[in-house]
């Protein structure tokens, strides 16, 4: 192996930057070219490359998003697209990726494998924790703060109006944000996709907190959570209690964004270096995910396919704390 490349798909997620950084620097450390391909896929697909130097990653390791930038490019489902993107690795003399993105871009790149051998490894960046194979992915711990910071904030107003508030968090399939966000702003209950909720459910907490005398109440709902978005399960508990002030608010994209947390930028040079030396084992079709603290390679296949569990059994720490 001679020369390598790297890029972030799909999302960003803090710390992505730190990891691209690690790729370069591993990959120069071991005597290898490094090359960046900017905006994914597409940048694949356009032949949009940059050489990565030593200096080209200076100053990077705080930094939010990525340098490499980011795309979604739904062309890459078709074959056509992929075998342009493989005759620019070609041209370019790439024999080897490092792919940093969550599901589709290791899809993106499992595909690629099949289709013309290119060995690739991944490094699972994206703030949902959503993956197998790794216990926590780029980006959740700084996105979790980030959640937490706003629900303290939210608090604060909340408790000085006595107003009851449903703060939506990301997570398109998955609960992780809303679990670790919920538990540690002391939520009075947390909505998930992978816990069945209904309306009754939502309501009877509603009361069991002004039964306590606790009008103030902070509800935080996943974004792929079963009943609906928070502005519907608000709605609809608006209905039901009209007596109770209730407001929404929605954390968004300030979740993708900001310095990592030191965890995140930890997490993500150990990915970057792992993935480099994997290739160089000529490990391939691979995520490079960190397991129990130590480095573990999972196929692109399982990353992929197999979900990631959510411990639902932390709800029930939720009862316990707001007894
Ligand atoms: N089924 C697929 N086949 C080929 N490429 C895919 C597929 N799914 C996703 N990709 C590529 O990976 C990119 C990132 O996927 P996306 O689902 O948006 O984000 P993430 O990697 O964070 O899950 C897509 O924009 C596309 O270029
Ligand atoms: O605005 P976008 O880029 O479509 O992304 C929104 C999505 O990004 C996420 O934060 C994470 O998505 P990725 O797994 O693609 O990184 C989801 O929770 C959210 O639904």
């Amino acid at each position: 192996m001679k020369k390598i490349a790297v890029f972030t798909s799909g999302g960003d997620a803090p710390g992505m930057n730190a990891c691209v950084r690690a790729v370069v620097r591993a990959a120069l450390y071991n005597g290898l070219e490094v090359v960046g391909i900017r905006r994914g896929y597409r940048g694949m697909a356009e032949a949009d490359f940059i050489p990565m130097e030593s200096h080209s990653v200076s100053d990077i390791i705080g930094k939010g998003g990525t340098i490499l930038k980011s795309a979604r490019f739904d062309e890459f489902r078709q074959k056509e697209w992929r075998q342009k993107a493989y005759d620019n690795c070609v041209k370019e003399g790439i024999d080897g990726l490092v792919a940093i993105g969550g599901n589709g871009t290791f899809t993106g790149a499992k595909l690629l494998m099949e289709d013309f051998g290119i060995p690739t490894i991944g490094c699972p960046g994206t703030i949902d924790n959503d993956l197998y194979g790794t216990d926590y992915t780029i980006g959740f711990d700084t996105a979790v703060n980030t959640a937490l910071d706003a629900i303290d904030k939210i608090r604060d107003t909340a408790a000085s109006h006595d107003r009851v508030f449903f703060v939506e968090v990301m997570g398109r399939d998955a609960g992780f944000i809303a679990m670790q966000s919920g538990i540690g702003g002391g939520a009075e209950d947390i909505l998930v996709p992978e816990i069945p909720d209904s309306m009754d459910n939502v309501i009877e907490s509603l009361k069991k907190g002004g039964d306590k005398e606790k009008p103030s109440h902070i509800i935080v709902v996943a974004e792929g959570e079963g009943i609906g978005n928070a502005h519907f399960i608000a709605q609809k508990a608006k209905e039901a209690m009209p007596n109770l002030d209730i407001r929404v608010s929605n954390l968004g994209h300030v979740q993708r964004g900001g310095s990592p947390s030191a965890i995140d930028r930890i997490l993500a040079s150990r990915m970057g270096i792992a993935a480099v030396e994997g290739l160089i084992d000529g490990k391939s079709n691979v995520m490079a995910g960190i397991i129990d603290d130590k480095v573990a390679f999972t196929s692109f296949d399982d990353a992929i396919n197999k979900k990631k569990d959510l411990d639902v059994e932390l709800n029930k720490m939720v009862e316990i704390l707001n007894s």
